[in-house]
């Protein structure tokens, strides 16, 4: 079967994806950093998603049910933030993990363990994020527990964590994505590679936090929970074909990138995103 899943397809695939995105307009729950609320809740509007940022306790249990997709990211945990991400992941609504800076805490990466154990349909994070959630979820059989973490920047290639990433999806059933030049996604078996968007993006704050909620969008509109891989895979290269041409439209630097960005992704056409999305399967 994946030797039919050719370049063309993936750009078929993306595009029915985002095109189900706009006409279902799912609402995603995002339980999500400070920083990141506005980007996020305006990448998933200009993608045809309808955003929702509420993270009270005494709001979670009866929101989050009645939602499509859930987004939690722990950029900005706090203790009392903590109970309403496990509660919005344990509602039975297909969700998306975001470790950010994972290794700053043992309180943060204990909190990504335990939401971890709920079960995610997909993990994104950057390469020293996965590296570091890989390293303690994995502890003997990691490759990386030498290895040195900063804040929630990657200091590392997504290449460098492709393999503990894949036994991360294999120990964890969920898909994992590792962004960067390269974006690899994994189920743990097969790996495909998104080669979209540009480096500008990284100096721009939050856009990793943006892509996952656009997961989450992408994820709600697909048929089988068995596709998540194509969910992660589709919404990270039109986000970054949206990078792509934020940059062709005249960004003169992460300022203008954002909003550029942000119009790209809400502009994009069958024929764009079908010739120019770059999914591929990597051996
Ligand atoms: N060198 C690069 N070239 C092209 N695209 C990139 C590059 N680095 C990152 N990207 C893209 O930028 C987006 C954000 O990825 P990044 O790895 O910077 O996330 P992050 O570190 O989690 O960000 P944040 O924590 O600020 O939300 C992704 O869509 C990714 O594909
Ligand atoms: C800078 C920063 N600090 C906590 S969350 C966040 C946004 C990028 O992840
Ligand atoms: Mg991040």
């Amino acid at each position: 079967m994946d030797e039919e899943r050719t370049a063309a397809w993936w750009g078929r695939r993306a595009w029915e994806l985002l095109s189900a995105v706009r006409a279902r307009a799912p609402l995603v729950h995002c339980v999500t950093n400070l920083v990141s609320m506005d980007i996020a809740a305006n990448a998933l509007l200009a993608a045809g998603a309808s955003p929702a940022m509420v993270h009270s306790l005494l709001e979670v249990p009866e929101f989050t049910p009645r939602c499509d997709a859930v987004c939690v990211n722990v950029g900005t945990l706090s203790e009392g933030w903590l109970p309403s991400m496990r509660a919005a992941a344990s509602a039975g609504r297909p969700w998306v993990l975001d470790p950010v800076a994972a290794a700053a805490s043992e309180f943060r990466m204990e909190a990504c363990l335990s939401l971890l154990a709920l079960r995610p349909a997909v993990v994104r994070g950057n390469a020293s994020e996965i590296l570091a959630l890989a390293s303690r979820s994995l502890a003997a059989s990691s490759s990386s527990s030498t290895t040195t973490f900063k804040g929630a920047d990657s200091t590392h290639d997504s290449g460098d964590a492709l393999q503990d990433a894949k036994a991360l999806a294999r120990s964890t059933g969920a898909v994992i994505a590792v962004s960067g030049a390269v974006d690899y996604v994994t189920d743990g078996e097969r790996v495909v590679g998104v080669s979209n968007g540009v480096a500008m993006m990284q100096k721009i704050t939050a856009t990793g936090c943006a892509a996952t909620a656009l997961i989450a969008a992408f994820l709600a509109v697909v048929e089988e929970p068995s596709d998540a891989m194509a969910a992660a895979a589709c919404a990270l290269a039109v986000f970054g074909l949206a990078g792509e041409i934020g940059m062709e439209s005249g960004a003169k630097g992460p300022a203008s990138l954002r909003m550029h960005l942000i119009d790209a992704l809400y502009c994009l056409d069958e024929q764009t995103v079908t010739s120019r999305v770059k999914i591929s399967l990597h051996s």
